[in-house]
């Protein structure tokens, strides 16, 4: 990921490019204070022109008081309410918990950032408000639900078609390859899963919460550190050894892309009791070329048999236990735009149990599980309450690790 430095860096030269305040801004050097307090003044003018910045009272009354009856619901960062602003403009208004211990002017700095990203399967981020302890992000209302609302919510399951559930694979993916590769700052989302996928009223998919690591990033100082995925979602390497990168976003996509053809949750798969969860149990029907065993019925009278065996191949891909053989989402966006001649042979996901420390009661000691699973080489943690928490959702011989009630780890305690 690029530094804080560059990436305010790549947005003064976006910034600049558009602005008459090009050549002034170039000629000041970065290193001067004064200089760089002057700069932050003309973000903020060019913010107030673009109005990006907004004012608590106009957040206020477009919640009406962030009044109960406007909110749309509460997420590990805070509750977020539905508004509407004086222009008309229907917003969702996320207030940030005031656990993060982050300044003013870093946050301000990470929120200019982050509202220059735009693309159509990202939501986007109108703009934001600092007043005192408060932190407010404003984004466009997206009008549908998230996705997992869909899924595994209610009966509704049976309005994402499989025209729908592949559209949304696919943008999903476009968001995803624009956050990592083409904004104008790379982003590692973190949190890939369906809640943070919202769907607009033509069921297009808008990614959420991108970026919220850098907006609340963690406060080693606070007893709750500030959560850095959920289980099920998180990719081995990340969640054993906090190794993030890229791929720790395509290991959740292989996620999503699985749950949404198979309709099963993966946190809490209990479809085959000799599969621990929906990856291995996707993956052993695939070695068994029975793919199609994993399909959500509901989709039977809609879907392409073929499209839905590669879209499986390309999920087991993705949640392959070796980070280096996951595809990029440059990748994965090529491969879903057009049938494959060749696609490689998905190895095993990341799963639980291998090299992961198991806990024997009234020990402190751990046994290795079996070893054929792990290619990575990178699941030897030491440390026991991380080891044992699972990418794949399945904890029950292990130590279960505590989850705040979002389903995010780590909480400390
Ligand atoms: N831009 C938006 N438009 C419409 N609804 C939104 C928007 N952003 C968030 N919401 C809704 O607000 C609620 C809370 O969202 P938030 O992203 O804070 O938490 P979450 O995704 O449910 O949980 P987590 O923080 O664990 O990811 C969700 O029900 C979500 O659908």
């Amino acid at each position: 990921m690029f530094s804080q430095d560059a990436c305010f860096f790549h947005r003064q030269l976006d910034e600049m490019s558009k602005s008459k305040h090009f050549f002034q801004n170039l000629l000041k050097p970065f290193t001067s204070s004064a200089n760089k307090d002057q700069q932050e003044d003309d973000l903020e003018k060019i913010a107030a022109k673009e109005q990006k910045n907004f004012s608590f009272e106009a957040l206020v009354a477009a919640t009406k008081n962030f009044n109960q009856s406007q909110k749309l619901g509460e997420g590990g960062f805070g509750p977020v309410f539905q508004g509407k602003l004086s222009d008309g403009r229907e917003v969702a208004v996320k207030r940030l918990s005031q656990r993060s211990a982050q300044g003013k002017k870093e946050f301000l700095n990470e929120a200019k950032l982050l509202s220059r990203v735009q693309h159509k399967n990202v939501v986007n981020l109108l703009g934001y408000c600092v007043r005192d302890a408060e932190k407010l992000l404003v984004y466009e209302y997206v009008a549908n639900q998230s996705l997992d609302k869909f899924l595994f919510k209610s009966n509704k399951r049976e309005l994402l078609d499989w025209q729908r559930r592949h559209d949304i694979i696919v943008g999903v993916a476009k968001g995803l390859l624009y956050l990592h590769d083409q904004a104008h700052c790379t982003i590692i989302h973190r949190d890939i899963k369906g809640s943070n996928i919202l769907l607009d009223d033509n069921w297009v998919p808008k990614i959420a919460d991108f970026g919220m690591a850098r907006l609340f990033p963690e406060d080693q100082t606070q007893i709750h550190t500030r959560v850095a995925g959920t289980n099920g979602y998180m990719a081995p390497e990340y969640l054993m050894n906090g190794n993030l990168s890229k791929k720790a976003d395509v290991f959740s996509f292989g996620v999503v892309v699985l749950e949404l053809i198979s309709a099963q949750k993966n946190s809490s798969f209990d479809r085959d009791p000799d599969s621990g969860n929906l990856l291995e149990w996707a993956y052993k029907l695939y070695k068994k070329q029975r793919t199609l065993e994993i399909m959500d019925p509901v989709l039977v009278s809609s879907a392409d048999m073929e499209e839905v065996a590669l879209l499986v191949q390309i999920g087991l891909l993705c949640v392959q236990s070796d980070p280096q053989s996951r595809p990029d989402m440059d990748r994965v966006v090529v491969l879903l735009s057009r049938k494959p001649r060749h696609l490689e042979e998905p190895t095993r996901p990341g799963l639980p149990g291998s090299r992961y420390r198991r806990y024997r009661p009234g020990t402190t000691s751990s046994v290795t599980g079996n070893s054929d699973v792990s290619s990575s080489g990178s699941f030897g943690s030491t440390n026991t309450r991380t080891a044992t928490s699972t990418a794949t959702g399945t904890t029950s011989s292990l130590v279960k690790p505590r989850l705040d009630r979002h389903g995010k780890r780590p909480v400390i305690d």
